[in-house]
């Protein structure tokens, strides 16, 4: 790979554990002056002189002062996570022996690293192609067993093989029409385009299966949110409770949680479900349409992936379900209507919602219909099939490539139908292997890959 980055010859460091007290920090070295620099800084051993992947153990001195007393783990490129020569250093996990350790071995001439700088130079150095490494960063942001799951089969290779395929029946596909080319003026031509047509339905095929996998991706990677609409005291407060209650997600601080709304994160079947309780609607306005209308809802709603309206089944007229239902589809809005209380319900409230035969009942105060409205949650979110096997596209990256990819395949087929000359389709075809190569790393260029990596965290 000839791929030109300032920088990259230098030695690296960062801290590779959380800022803060700890019971370990782990500092990470790279590059080709690592040995030679941690050689300076630690005297009981000469650490050129042991095999890779072993540990040291010993004192870290900085001109005769003891730093700490540390573990150091060899690694000798290539054989390492970048591919280059890396020392960690396991050190007590004080700040200030962490920040005293890394300006030691600044000053002897490695530099900081930069955000995700040394998996992209596990990219760089092959290790990992650009698709595997981004989802390095997904697997670091994982936080439910699904996306754990798709960011490892992805790290792993799972995706990047899928990609190989593709690109290998691309190749095929271009060496049958170049065939078809170099026997032109024969008439080989009609046989082989069966079997051209074949090869790109096959393509197409697997293409379509990532592109649309991406919905499901989207929703294990991003999660779902659901607005929680409703008037005054139809329970909204209660139904949250009683859904956070045996499923409250481990997650820390959200962004983007802005302080008028209430915002829970709870985990549903492996899905993170983002519950905004919206304020706008609590203000008091006799016509649901009028509420809806208040700009904070709307603009909730309209951010939301689901809108959950939560009616008390005693207070709600069919008529208004019927009008808000007709506003959410303007929309284009998912929706799901809950009738709450039914462990009150009167027979006239009963025979209104009966109008609405996909209202879901339940009673947030009694947990009844709790489950079957989880079962609602997670069926919208995901709606469709899930192969769990197969590749799940997370990364809007790819996916904006894959849909080009797919547009270039429709051109090709066009152009095999308007029987456009070989050296066209070759064209086409090759314009397919450039988006391929998007994802994969194989086309790329510095800024590109300084922005995709910019967002990982220091020291990784
Ligand atoms: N201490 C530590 N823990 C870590 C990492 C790390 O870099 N350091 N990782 C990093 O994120 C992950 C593990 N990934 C790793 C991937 C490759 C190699 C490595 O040394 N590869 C060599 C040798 C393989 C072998 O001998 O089996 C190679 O690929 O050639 C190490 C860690 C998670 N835990
Ligand atoms: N019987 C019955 N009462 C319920 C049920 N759910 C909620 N309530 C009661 O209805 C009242 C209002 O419930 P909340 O959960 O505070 O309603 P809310 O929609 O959050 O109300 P606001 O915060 O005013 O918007 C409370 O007295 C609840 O106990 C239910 O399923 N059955």
């Amino acid at each position: 790979m000839s791929i030109h980055l300032s920088g990259w010859d230098d030695t690296i460091v960062a801290l590779a554990t959380p800022q803060g007290i700890g019971a370990i920090g782990v500092i990470r070295v790279s590059g080709k002056e690592s040995f030679h620099i941690l050689n300076q800084l630690f005297p009981s051993k000469d650490l050129t002189a042991q095999a890779s992947h072993t540990i040291q153990v010993g004192y870290l001195k900085e001109d005769d002062q003891v730093l700490d007393e540390v573990v150091l783990s060899l690694f000798k490129g290539p054989r390492s996570y970048t591919g280059e020569d890396v020392i960690e250093i396991s050190c007590h996990g004080s700040p200030f022996i962490q920040e005293q350790v890394i300006r030691a071995i600044t000053k002897k001439g490695a530099r900081l690293a930069k955000p995700g700088e040394f998996t992209q130079r596990a990219f760089l150095n092959g290790k990992l192609d650009l698709a595997q490494a981004e989802s390095v960063a997904d697997l670091i942001a994982s936080n439910t067993e699904a996306s754990r799951k798709t960011a490892l089969h992805n790290m792993r290779g799972g995706f990047s093989s899928d990609l190989k395929q593709l690109r290998e029946q691309l190749i095929r596909f271009s060496a049958m029409i170049e065939l078809e080319l170099d026997f032109s003026q024969e008439d080989v031509e009609f046989a082989d385009r069966t079997a051209l047509k074949q090869l790109i339905d096959e393509l197409d095929g697997s293409i379509q299966q990532l592109i649309r996998s991406f919905s499901l991706g989207n929703v294990i990677r991003n999660g779902v949110q659901v607005a929680i609409i409703g008037k005054p005291n139809a329970g909204k407060s209660t139904l949250l409770n009683a859904l956070l209650n045996e499923n409250r997600a481990i997650v820390s601080d959200i962004a983007g949680t802005t302080r008028d709304t209430i915002e829970e994160v709870i985990n549903i079947n492996g899905i993170l479900f983002r519950l905004v309780d919206t304020a706008g609607i609590r203000e008091h306005t006799a016509d649901i349409i009028e509420q809806i209308g208040v700009a904070k809802s709307l603009e909730k709603m309209n951010a939301s992936d689901i809108v959950l309206y939560l009616f008390d089944v005693n207070e709600t007229t069919a008529e208004e379900l019927k009008a808000f239902e007709q506003t959410l589809k303007e929309k284009n809005i998912q929706y799901l209507l809950v009738a709450n209380k039914t462990d009150t319900a009167k027979l006239g409230s009963i025979q209104a919602i009966t109008h609405m035969p996909y209202a879901i009942s339940i009673s947030a105060k009694t947990h009844t219909g709790i489950d079957v409205l989880k079962q609602a949650l997670t069926q919208k979110a995901i709606s469709g099939d899930v192969n769990t096997e197969a590749t799940i596209v997370t990364n809007a990256r790819h996916y904006d490539a894959l849909l080009k990819l797919s547009q270039s395949l429709t051109d090709v087929r066009n152009g095999m139908h308007d029987q456009v000359p070989g050296d066209l389709l070759a064209l086409d075809i090759r314009q397919c292997l450039h988006y391929l190569g998007l994802i994969t790393g194989e086309i790329t260029n510095e800024d590109q890959l300084d922005f995709i990596f910019s967002k990982f965290c220091i020291g990784k």
